[in-house]
């Protein structure tokens, strides 16, 4: 039996064919487009997209511009399995949160932690396009992009705004912060601190004679032998000037607080050899005790600050504790 169709049925079928043919050239030229649009909107923007399948938890990539492929994780376990521990947490409870529908998009800033170890800080962002019927989600699809220079930046920046250029101390406003926050916490626990103000002897004569930039090294050297006798969880800090100030936490007692004022002035005393210059150095220092002389920040640093002017006046170079004016 003849099944060969018709002749005319032939030339219908090629025709359709080329048609089929054009339509999918047309169709691969516009999507050829589409991407290149896409990569002159993404260029430089450091952006990835990306595609997540709640369902089987599979992750997909669609453009790798400044990523390679092996940065990018195949599967949500792979994914949170890089995201640092500490942030862990948050930025899980975040794209729950948005799963569930309880929020408009899911938007994170977190660190990952590349096999080196190396940190990479990422922005992401991303909002559910498709839900089952029932709402349960099938796809989300968002960005993110590496922002850990902005990160850096912001860090230094604060560093500079919390520390003294000089000497690398805390600077004042940071130290107000700190003690207030100790004084709360000791406040809640039942807990006393010491502070310790010192304010260098006759430093503008060690100027004056040995020049500026020796002073400048002086006040280096005196804020290591600050950081040499201070224990974990106490601040040392520069006020300014030739002032210093820390605090003690825990159950610094006065016989524990003038121990360590002491220790100060002996490492202070030993003349220090600079430049080839011997030059005595000392320093007179106040102390007051959280609760007993002061409730906050301000009245202990005052009382701290007075009892240092009476060992100015007693002679300096000597720990006073500050004593309470006679009713
Ligand atoms: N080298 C240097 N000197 C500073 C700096 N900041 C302040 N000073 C100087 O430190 C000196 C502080 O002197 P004063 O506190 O007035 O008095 P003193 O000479 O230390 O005398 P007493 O405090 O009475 O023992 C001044 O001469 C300031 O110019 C600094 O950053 N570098």
């Amino acid at each position: 039996m003849d099944t060969q169709p018709p002749l005319h049925d032939h030339a219908a079928l090629r025709h359709e064919l080329a048609q089929l043919q054009q339509q999918l050239a047309d169709l691969q030229h516009a999507n050829g487009l589409l991407q290149e649009k896409l990569a002159a909107a993404l260029d430089g923007t450091g952006l990835c997209l990306w595609q997540g399948l709640p369902p089987s938890g599979e992750l997909q990539v669609f453009n790798l511009q400044d990523f390679k492929p092996d940065d990018m994780a195949s599967h949500f376990d792979v994914w949170y399995a890089k995201v640092h521990p500490d942030d862990r947490d948050s930025v899980l409870a975040n794209y729950l949160a948005h799963l569930r529908g309880d929020s408009d998009c899911y938007e994170a800033e977190y660190r990952t932690l590349g096999p080196d170890g190396k940190v990479t800080w990422l922005w992401d962002r991303g909002r559910v396009i498709e839900r089952a019927a029932d709402g349960a989600p099938l796809r989300i699809m968002g960005a993110h992009a590496d922002i850990t220079r902005r990160k850096e930046s912001a860090q230094a920046l604060q560093r500079m705004a919390q520390h003294d250029a000089l000497t690398g101390l805390l600077n004042r406003s940071a130290f107000y912060q700190r003690l207030s926050q100790a004084i709360a916490h000791a406040g809640r626990s039942g807990g006393s601190l010491a502070v310790l103000f010192v304010d260098l002897d006759l430093f503008k004569q060690i100027n004056d004679r040995h020049g500026h930039a020796v002073g400048d090294k002086l006040l280096q050297f005196v804020a290591q032998q600050l950081q040499q006798v201070v224990g974990d969880g106490d601040v040392a800090a520069r006020l300014g000037g030739d002032e210093f100030i820390l605090y003690l936490h825990g159950e610094a007692g006065p016989p524990a607080v003038a121990a360590v004022g002491q220790r100060l002035l002996e490492r202070l005393n030993r003349v220090q050899l600079l430049d080839g210059l011997a030059i005595d150095l000392g320093a007179s220092i106040g102390t007051s005790r959280y609760p007993d002389d002061g409730s906050n920040a301000e009245a202990l640093v005052q009382h701290a600050d007075a009892a240092m002017y009476q060992a100015k006046a007693d002679g300096r170079h000597r720990v006073r504790h500050y004593l309470r004016p006679p009713a």
